[in-house]
């Protein structure tokens, strides 16, 4: 049996980027990294641009100007105006080259064929240059930015519709076991609803990861090996949960074993979790997770996050962590550090109830879990605690 950090360590050295990229739609490629750098195409404003309702000037002394016309936003109008001329604009239009200067239209006396500023105004107020953000030929994005909306809405307003990017992870969810039934079917006695896939599914999809496929396998040696054989073979990833324990029937190890997957752990000195499995066959890293769907998760957060951050060449490879002030008093029995389900808000902390490995019921209201370590017996009101914060 490893430590936590041992194991931590080995999935971060063994975890590897893929760096193939694919081409992908802007809209589309949220949360993907560029795998090359991103030249504008344009300049971005495309043209003088005003940022304002008002008037654009050609400044003179005086603060009357003749007013000569209008342009509208989306107009491609580009009036010749002379000193002490001046037309009515509206934010986003083109900004006639004669103009220097826009004047909101709250300090301007509009008084027909004339119009007043309220005071003088500095050259190029209320007009976005032309390439302000970015120019026609340069990097707009530089390769291993990560897209955000913002970038999305960015690269977009260029008028860029695809990008490179690194591709993600092909992920495969394995689950295991005679007693599961799909949720909306008939619960008959001894069966429980298969409740992993679908959460480890949705804690993939939060973190923007979407090209994966469930296989499902009765404890069954011969279906074990042949289902995780098509899971490793066809995937970067493969997630099992159940199966990986002592028991007659918990045929994962076994099937990994005969199928070449080179352990790296099995078994950590930590609750919940204890079982967890961590190896790989050529590229394919391949955790298997304990069945009891809240050692599951902890361990998906834990180490799982890890493998997907590192796929993606992300900096930082772990949940963030920080410290509490624990609002509960709690008492570990034996001598596993253990994962605690908590609720951390604004530097205080509340550890639940439930703390049974099997048990979702208050994880299912967790935002964080507190890290207890081994040496720890007892956590007071008021002890500073260490605290992993989970992904909304
Ligand atoms: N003799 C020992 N028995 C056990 C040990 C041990 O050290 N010696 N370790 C215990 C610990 S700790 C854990 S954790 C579990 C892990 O067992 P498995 O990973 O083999 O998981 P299963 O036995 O298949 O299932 C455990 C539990 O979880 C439920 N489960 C499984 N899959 C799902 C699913 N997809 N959706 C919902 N629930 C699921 C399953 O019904 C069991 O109740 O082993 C202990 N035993
Ligand atoms: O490791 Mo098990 O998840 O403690 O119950």
């Amino acid at each position: 049996m490893i430590s936590i950090s041992e194991a931590i360590s080995i999935v971060k050295s063994n975890s590897t980027t893929l760096l193939e990229s694919c081409y992908k739609l802007v809209e589309k490629a949220g949360g993907y990294i560029l795998s090359e750098d991103v030249k504008s195409p344009i300049n971005m404003p495309p043209f003088r641009q005003s940022a304002m309702d008002g008037y654009a000037l050609n400044l003179h002394d005086d603060l009357t100007y003749q007013l000569i016309g209008e342009v509208k936003a989306g107009d491609a109008l580009n009036p010749p105006l002379k000193p002490g001329e001046a037309v009515r604009i509206f934010t986003g239009a083109a900004v006639p080259d004669a103009a220097n200067a826009v004047m909101m239209q709250e300090k301007v006396e509009n008084q027909g064929k004339t119009i007043n500023i309220v005071h003088q105004i500095d050259l190029e107020l209320n007009i976005r240059p032309l390439g302000e953000q970015v120019k026609t030929g340069d990097i707009a994005l530089k390769k291993g930015t990560k897209l955000t909306p913002a970038a999305i809405g960015y690269l977009l307003s260029l008028g860029i519709t695809h990008v490179n990017v690194y591709r993600k992870p092909k992920i495969a969810l394995v689950t295991t076991g005679n007693e599961l039934v799909e949720p909306g079917q008939d619960l008959t006695y001894g069966k429980i609803y298969e409740s992993n896939s679908k959460m480890l599914l949705s804690a993939l999809y939060n973190l923007k990861f979407y090209d994966i496929t469930t296989y499902k396998v009765e404890d069954d040696y011969k279906q074990t090996v042949s289902t995780l054989k098509a899971a490793v073979d066809e995937n970067d990833l493969v997630l099992i949960t159940g199966g990986i324990s002592v028991g007659e029937y918990d045929f994962v190890g076994k099937a990994l074993k005969i199928l070449e997957v080179k352990e790296h752990f099995y078994k950590v000195a930590q609750k919940p979790g204890k079982p967890l499995f961590y190896g790989k066959k050529e590229d394919t890293q391949i955790f298997a997770l304990p069945g009891n769907p809240a050692a599951a998760l902890t361990c998906f957060y834990v180490y799982v996050y890890i493998a997907l951050q590192q796929f993606m060449n992300r900096e930082a490879l772990e949940l963030p962590r920080t410290e509490g002030i624990s609002r509960s008093t709690f008492k570990k029995r034996g001598d596993r550090p253990q994962f605690l389900k908590a609720i951390y808000n604004d530097g205080q902390v509340d550890i639940l109830e439930g703390q049974n490995s099997s048990m979702l019921h208050t994880f299912a209201l967790s935002n964080a879990l507190v890290f207890m370590p081994g040496e720890l017996n007892v956590i007071s009101e008021n002890d500073k605690v260490n605290v992993i914060l989970l992904p909304n």
